[in-house]
């Protein structure tokens, strides 16, 4: 579905990415470790049309998504989440997702002034459609309160809840789990679980081992701007060159 060949990114004389190369299959959960500073955030940005890659090709369902504006990114069908939180604090949380809806509803201008009912109608399919995104998240019973009221977690939830609003195929998580207490973490486990069921595509950046492990289907490591191991679960956690990356050679007895 998504298609990474040959990618570098240089930041000046720093070369943060060197011929990275993997594929995110359709339908399941594709994982991306590595030690801080790997360089995973910047893969996220360079398909997401933040960064420009200094080589190689992005491909999304077969199309090559490289020089792609991002908004136009997401109209394609990708959306993302941030690691840092960017939910609208001052508004209820429905009508923060109804916001990540707009761009996607199917009226202009013209059509409104003519046709009032048919905006309104509009309106109430959209506020209905935020409910049930809300409901996956299990943030339903909360919807008509502020954002600001949110724990930590719940934010980062709406936050999905919003990146699902724009209809995505696949969906990009940033840490999804950071900040979160363990029975929320545990929760999520389940939504995004659910989430995949329902035919969405999820492309997650992690470092909790136990919720990439538990979660992924595939997962690629990156160290130092390259992958070093790309398999299951079970293959990443027995890859002797991956206990090195995060433990030092010295300590990986
Ligand atoms: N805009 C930029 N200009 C210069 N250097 C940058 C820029 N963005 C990232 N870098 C550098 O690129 C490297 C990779 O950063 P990146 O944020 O992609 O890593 P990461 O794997 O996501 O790390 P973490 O797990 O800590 O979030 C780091 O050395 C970082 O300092």
């Amino acid at each position: 579905m998504l298609q990474l060949k040959n990618i570098s990114k240089n930041f000046g004389g720093l070369q943060v990415l060197q011929d990275v190369n993997f594929n995110v299959p359709q339908g399941g959960i594709f994982g991306l470790i590595g030690p801080n500073g790997a360089g995973k955030t910047t893969v996220f940005n360079l398909i997401t049309g933040l960064l420009r890659a200094s080589g190689g090709a992005i491909e999304f369902d077969g199309q090559d998504i490289g020089k792609v504006a991002a908004h136009k990114i997401t109209e394609r069908g990708i959306a993302r989440t941030f690691q840092n939180i960017r939910v609208f604090k001052e508004m209820t949380l429905l009508e923060n997702v109804v916001v990540g809806m707009h761009d996607h509803m199917d009226y202009s201008f013209g059509s409104v002034l003519l046709n009032l009912g048919g905006y309104r109608r509009i309106e109430a399919q959209a506020r209905e459609r935020a409910l049930e995104l809300l409901s996956w998240l299990r943030l339903d019973h909360k919807a008509h309160m502020l954002a600001d009221s949110l724990s930590y977690g719940e934010q980062r939830k709406l936050e999905f809840a919003r990146a699902l609003a724009t209809k995505p195929k696949l969906l990009l998580l940033d840490e999804p789990v950071a900040g979160m207490n363990p029975a929320e973490k545990t929760e999520l486990m389940e939504e995004i679980l659910n989430i995949k069921q329902r035919g969405f595509s999820i492309f997650m950046i992690e470092h909790d081992m136990r919720f990439v492990m538990g979660l992924c289907d595939r997962i690629a490591v990156l160290n130092f701007g390259r992958i070093i191991a790309e398999g299951s679960p079970d293959e990443i956690k027995n890859n002797q060159e991956v206990i090195e990356a995060y433990l030092g050679k010295e300590d990986s007895e």
